[in-house]
């Protein structure tokens, strides 16, 4: 869908060929207080899409263009898409990525199911040639997206997770 309506289809086969998935399970253990609860700092995935699914127990905030969060409530049947920050660059920034966190409250544990999909080791994610002209000059460098996520993991795994604002670092790291 996405790619149809930028008229990019004939891509269609190089992306299905060179997605990884990764599918994991994530358990919330319920808030130790009453309050409302950060359990999932404020981030943009760095992957190409999410496909997350929650259970009846809501959490998942997104953050909209006024910069406001807004409670997703979703209906048990339901599947979010997430676009990552990698396809947002691989489109030349024509969709952008959401910036979303995990709050809870109340005694119920949460769990969610997120179906991540990346670009295998050694591909190089490159703006297609249609997305820039003189008026869309191209944003970003082709770039090693595994390359990438491994400076990231490591900055990651040096840094205080909770009180980092984790967004925009793939847009930082290969900007023009
Ligand atoms: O559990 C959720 O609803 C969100 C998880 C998430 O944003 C992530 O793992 O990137
Ligand atoms: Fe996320």
């Amino acid at each position: 869908m996405i790619l149809e309506s930028f008229g990019l289809e004939k891509y269609m086969d190089e992306l299905t060929d060179i997605a990884n998935y990764q599918l994991r399970i994530m358990k919330y253990e319920k808030p130790k207080t009453n309050e409302q609860t950060m359990m999932a700092p404020a981030h943009c995935d760095q992957n190409m899409m999410t496909l997350l699914y929650q259970d009846e127990v809501n959490g998942l905030e997104i953050q909209n263009k006024d910069g406001e969060w807004m409670n997703m409530k979703l209906s048990p049947s339901s599947f979010i898409v997430i676009i990552g920050e990698c396809l947002s660059v691989w489109l030349n920034g024509r969709l952008s990525s959401p910036y979303h966190r995990v709050m809870m409250k109340g005694n119920e544990d949460r769990y969610s199911l997120g179906l991540f999909s990346t670009v295998r080791e050694g591909y190089i994610v490159k703006v297609p040639t249609e997305l820039v002209d003189e008026k869309n000059p191209m944003l970003f460098k082709p770039h090693d997206h595994e390359e990438f996520l491994k400076i990231f993991s490591s900055e990651m795994a040096k840094a205080d997770f909770k009180s980092e604002v984790v967004v925009s670092r793939l847009k930082a790291y290969c900007s023009v």
